[in-house]
């Protein structure tokens, strides 16, 4: 179940409910179980396109204190409202039809904003005490760079979004803004390419194991429990594809040869697009799932992924899976409990900065020394 927490989140949310409306459509199957989108702004919510329009699914929180129109970039306004508030979202996650068939939420913000910043914590734990058996994930999206020089208050929401989120979700899946900028293109354009690229990687593997038609289940398949053993911590994403146009099994040797180098090549252009950049050797969990035709499914191929990932993330437990469905050969990984990511370090060493304790900070800085001085929004 998908829960969108101000403008970004509900954007990228609303492409989640795109995405279970294609799995429907295209596959015939279900991975989504539901979509909401939680916002101060009532502007914010209409603008959406394919969340479901009723107030049970867009949720206005705060409209007694901000009248509708947003918190202003203030995320410990954003935090109370959830907190006052946030008995609606679950509510409406009680009437959520398929609740029983819910693997795991995902709650998405942008960390530099105020309502989805503030929010995003909040109303994690409030999910996370009243449906104890199920992971709650949390996917934050970091602003780009221009924000951090032209707004005051984006370091010191991005710092205390990472820490709060970071201290309760089972997962905080970090998506960069500034990974997949185009300077070329406006902001609108940018914002939804952004969005398609953050989203599409979750396309095959939310499908693999809801599969039913026998034709498209894969010698290994890659399961929501195979994703839930594998997400913890930092956590980032990535995907690629390769235009395959011929079979393999009727491949000289050198064509095969050469197609199995495909494999190691989709592999690398997979951790190359990983949705923030960060060194594969920190990562503890790592996951795969090739996606292929069922006829340019190889053994070899997936030897040669597995290879690739293992010279990569060489100290991660390493999960895999085949989906043999698509035109296209595509490869989805995930890295797992990254340790000390860099750009989240910076952003804990910058708020620290902000918040004007003036603390050096030396080389052997990690989270714990960062948690002692950012506050947290959940108090
Ligand atoms: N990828 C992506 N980022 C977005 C989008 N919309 C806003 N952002 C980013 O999100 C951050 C701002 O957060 P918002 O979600 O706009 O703020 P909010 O949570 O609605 O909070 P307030 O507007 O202060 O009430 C900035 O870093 C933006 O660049 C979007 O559709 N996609």
């Amino acid at each position: 179940m998908v829960i969108g927490c101000g403008q970004c989140g509900g954007r990228i949310a609303d492409q989640f409910a795109l995405l279970g409306k294609n799995a429907r459509r295209q596959r015939g199957i279900s991975i989504v179980s539901n979509v909401l989108a939680v916002n101060t702004d009532i502007a914010d919510l209409s603008g959406l396109v394919h969340i479901k329009a009723d107030y049970k699914h867009r949720i206005l929180i705060g409209s007694r204190k901000t009248s509708g129109h947003g918190v202003g970039k203030l995320n410990e306004l954003g935090a109370q409202l959830a907190r006052e508030d946030g008995d609606k979202i679950l509510d409406s996650i009680r009437e959520t039809r398929l609740l029983q068939d819910t693997d795991a939420f995902l709650l998405i913000a942008g960390a530099s904003g105020g309502t989805g910043s503030g929010a995003i914590a909040v109303l994690t734990k409030m999910i996370k005490e009243r449906f104890v058996d199920k992971p709650v994930y949390n996917m934050i999206v970091l602003p780009f760079n221009y924000e951090e020089t032209t707004e005051e208050r984006t370091i010191y929401n991005v710092g205390t979004c990472l820490k709060s989120a970071y201290g309760v979700a089972d997962a905080v899946i970090l998506a960069d803004n500034q990974r997949y900028v185009r300077d070329a293109s406006s902001i609108s354009d940018n914002f939804s390419k952004i969005n398609y690229r953050f989203v599409e990687p979750f396309y095959n593997i939310l499908s693999a194991g809801e599969e039913t038609n026998p034709r498209y289940i894969g010698s290994k398949v890659l399961d929501a429990g195979d994703i839930i053993q594998t997400l913890s911590g930092w956590t980032v994403i990535g995907h690629s594809k390769i235009a395959s146009s011929f079979l393999p099994f009727r491949l000289d040797f050198r064509g095969k040869h050469a197609e199995t180098q495909k494999g190691a090549q989709a592999m690398e252009d997979a951790i190359a697009e990983l949705s923030l950049k960060c060194r594969p050797e920190d990562a503890r969990r790592a996951l795969y799932l090739l996606s292929a035709h069922p006829n340019k499914m190889s053994i070899d191929i997936i030897k040669e992924l597995s290879a690739t990932l293992r010279d990569n993330a060489k100290h991660a437990i390493i999960r895999s899976g085949d989906y043999p469905r698509g035109d296209n050969m595509g490869v989805t990984v995930i890295m797992s409990e990254i340790s000390s990511p860099k750009k989240v370090m910076d952003y804990f060493d910058r708020t620290i900065r902000f918040i004007s304790l003036d603390k050096r900070l030396s080389q052997g800085f990690n989270v714990e020394d960062a948690f002692g001085s950012i506050p947290s929004l959940l108090d």
